[in-house]
């Protein structure tokens, strides 16, 4: 525990990072993945099991919760901790992003953005002060600034405003948060495909000064080597201090790609979603528990799992569950996803330590390529 939010770098193997973030909460073992517990729940799951995961924070969101049920009144029943059970760290996303994807009737100009609840059409507005007063009432631990990403392709102007306004807002986002010790803004790096804008947005946010760093504009459809040659670009100028959260990222493959570049942080609904859809990650690769090859396999998802969902039950059962849209489907494939998740996270912060990632990566490729034998 800290009173302050620190983050220490621990051990280096190339441009992997092996860190700690450490705030009055707990600390987060960096590489970290962080579930997305959008509505104040990782769905499907006890935030116990979440826990026993390996999970030292938990992501949730200012639009999903701003409008049901509500920041002012989290707040009055003590916060998103308490009112969630979730007494560990806690990242906010400042909502902007959520609007463009689930909100009707969008305005965006200087100000902020206003939009229509997808719930109920009710009006809400959202600027990047009021955003930082939301995740203030949510008492989040690390908080996001106000930002706009833009879906590619998009022409270079267009890229050009909206990566000038987000540092705009990244400025009015840390005015509005201050001076919180125990917790953090992080400014949000956009810029396109444009490796120049994101350079520029990279230079101008690291002189902000701000606690952490977060790519965001990526994640959102490109191919995984556009992602990866923007990372390339764009971490360089990044501050090696403070720590690099890639926003909605990713797969296994493109998390392991991440970290070998020098990213910290991620969080994405892969995981969580994709075991709603019948879908297990494994050490082996994806397995799909709605085909019919499964229905008399006896075998478990990994026999070798710590994780009671991927050891104890038959492929058989679980197909049976899927097929017949059992919850417990959701529960037990979530369950075996962020238990997958948490191994690779927790693999490769010990890899790195011991100077070996290059050969966890490789030894961890071959058994996806292995396959579901
Ligand atoms: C959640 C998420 C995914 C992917 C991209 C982004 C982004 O650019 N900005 C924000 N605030 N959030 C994002």
């Amino acid at each position: 525990m800290s009173e302050t939010f620190q983050f220490k770098l621990i051990a280096t193997d190339g441009k992997a990072r092996r860190g700690v973030i450490t705030m009055p909460r707990g600390e987060v073992r960096t590489p970290a993945f962080m579930p997305v517990g959008t509505a104040g729940t990782v769905k499907a799951m006890y935030l116990d099991q979440v826990r026993e995961l390996g999970s030292d924070i938990i992501l949730g969101n200012v639009y999903h919760l701003m409008l049901r049920p509500g920041a002012e009144r989290v707040a009055r029943l003590g916060g998103l901790h308490d009112f969630a059970l979730w007494p560990h760290p806690i990242l906010t996303d400042s909502g902007g992003f959520q609007v463009m994807s689930l909100a009707s009737l969008r305005e965006l100009d200087e100000t902020g953005v206003r939009f229509r609840s997808h719930i109920d059409g009710s009006k809400h507005e959202l600027t990047p002060e009021r955003s930082i007063e939301i995740q203030g009432l949510l008492d989040s631990d690390i908080q996001m600034q106000l930002d706009e990403c833009i879906r590619l392709p998009a022409e270079r102007a267009e890229i050009e405003r909206a990566m000038e306004m987000s540092l705009r807002w990244a400025e009015r986002s840390a005015k509005a948060f201050g001076n919180q010790p125990g917790k953090a803004m992080f400014g949000i790096v956009q810029g396109g495909d444009l490796i120049d804008l994101r350079v520029r947005s990279a230079e101008r946010l690291a002189a902000m000064d701000l606690k952490g760093y977060a790519v965001g504009g990526l994640a959102v459809g490109e191919p995984q080597d556009v992602m990866l040659a923007t990372l390339d670009e764009t971490l360089p100028v990044m501050p090696v201090d403070k720590p690099r959260y890639l926003m909605g990222v990713g797969t296994p493959d493109d998390i392991l790609q991440s970290v070998a570049r020098g990213i910290d942080m991620f969080d994405c609904v892969m995981p969580t979603r994709a075991g709603r859809h019948g879908l297990a990650y494994t050490r082996f690769g994806k397995v799909n528990l709605k085909n019919a090859r499964h229905a008399d396999d006896p075998r478990p998802l990994d026999e070798a799992s710590g994780c009671p969902a991927s050891r104890d039950y038959s492929r058989a059962y679980l197909h049976h569950l899927v097929r017949s849209n059992e919850a417990l489907a959701s529960m037990l494939l979530t369950w075996n996803n962020l238990a997958y998740y948490q191994s690779l996270m927790s693999g490769m912060r010990a890899a790195i330590e011991a100077g070996g990632f290059d050969d966890f990566a490789a030894a961890t490729k071959s058994g996806w390529a292995r396959g579901d034998l």
